[in-house]
């Protein structure tokens, strides 16, 4: 069992600065959460909390219901791996794994017995003779998750740690982390910048700005509603583009008016405006670049239709970025690429599919 709650956590360092804000977070025993946000929000901050590398300001932190905000970091069971670990130089692979057990005078039967199971799930086995610098980068990352491992830790904290494989391997370790997380019994935390990772593994997720939980739940879930501009732009397949539109009505019907082109909303999303009080203001409409569609349409003005000019392909040439009058945004290419630089170019918002934000507070209106 290792359960671990965190109740209005708090760091704040002696200059003043804080990284992370009355944080508060139940996470189940042998749960694998993702905890997804930009470069300084705080998540490693968290993780040196939880593993006790650094104090807690104020809050508490329990695992298996004890308090251990104030325990000694060998008493937590929780290992760690984290973006600058390394593997000891000049000692093999397999002495890697048992150094920390053999020090903590652990019987050697059990140390091989713990390195036999881990090289099986983590394919070790061919390589327990070599040295750190024999190894591949996906040996090395295989290798510090098994060292991790080998105390059988309730809790295992994993820090940005696969971010800086080839994206090719990325997608076998995150595959790969799915079975191992299912055979060995363990709470897993897992920070990453990268939602990518949350995607893959389609497990729950808590995506974290500047030192809070912005929202709570599985991919699907926040891509589906995002609570605010913030997660609609960090979670979700494919980017969002966000425009400035005024909510207006006409005979009987709502719609959005931006700089480039205008849209009629369904109904229901139309009565949860008007019943807000949104007519004539003006709202953020976030769309999906999978959502936005080269249009055939030729003049302006037709409802749905925006005009805008070509800037640039992305780089794998599914994706073209473009110049609306008010914004940049990005859609997809449909197969396009003959574009010249500033062409006008037209594109299709599906209304079915757009999200719509308050513009003072970012938060969903619907
Ligand atoms: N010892 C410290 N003293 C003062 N500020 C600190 C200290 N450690 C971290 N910070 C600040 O706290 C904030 C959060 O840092 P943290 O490393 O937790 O972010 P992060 O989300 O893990 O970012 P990254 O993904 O880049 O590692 C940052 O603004 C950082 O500069």
């Amino acid at each position: 069992m290792s359960g671990l709650v965190l109740k209005n956590v708090n760091k704040i360092y002696p200059g003043g600065q804080q990284s992370v804000k009355d944080f508060s977070l139940e996470i189940r025993d042998r749960e694998f959460l993702i905890l997804v946000g930009p470069a300084g929000c705080g998540k490693s901050a968290l993780l040196r909390m939880i593993g006790g590398l650094d104090e807690i300001s104020s809050g508490s932190l329990f695992i298996d219901g004890k308090d251990m905000t104030d325990a000694d970091p060998k008493d937590r069971n929780i290992a760690m791996l984290f973006k600058n670990s390394v593997l000891y130089p000049g000692m093999t692979v397999e002495d890697n794994l048992s150094f920390a057990l053999r020090m903590g005078k652990m019987a050697q039967e059990e140390i091989d017995r713990r390195i036999r199971e881990i090289s099986g799930y983590l394919k070790l086995s061919d390589i327990l003779d070599k040295k750190p610098e024999e190894l591949t980068g996906e040996e090395t990352y295989r290798a510090l998750l098994g060292r991790a491992m080998m105390r059988r830790p309730g809790i295992l904290l994993l820090d940005s740690t696969i971010a800086d494989l080839e994206e090719s391997l990325q997608k076998v370790m995150r595959k790969e982390f799915k079975d191992i997380h299912k055979k060995m019994d363990m709470t897993v935390i897992y920070v990453t910048d990268n939602q990518e990772t949350a995607l893959a593994l389609g497990t729950r997720m808590v995506v974290m700005n500047e030192g809070s939980i912005c929202q709570d739940g599985t991919p699907e879930e926040l891509a589906a509603h995002p609570a605010n501009c913030f997660v609609g732009g960090v979670v979700g397949r494919s980017p969002m583009n966000f425009f400035l539109m005024k909510v207006f009505s006409e005979g009987g019907r709502i719609g959005l008016q931006g700089a480039s082109g205008r849209m009629l909303v369904p109904e229901a999303v139309g009565a949860v405006l008007e019943n807000n009080g949104y007519v004539g203001k003006e709202v953020i409409t976030g769309v999906r670049a999978e959502d936005v569609c080269l249009s055939r349409a030729s003049e302006d003005g037709q409802d749905g239709h925006f005009s805008a000019r070509f800037q640039s392909m992305t780089g794998d040439g599914t994706m073209l970025r473009f110049q609306a009058e008010d914004a940049d945004g990005i859609c997809q290419a449909e197969g396009r690429t003959d574009f010249r630089e500033n062409e006008k170019i037209y594109l299709f918002v599906d209304a079915e599919k757009i999200y719509l934000f308050d513009k003072d507070t970012e938060k969903n209106i619907l």
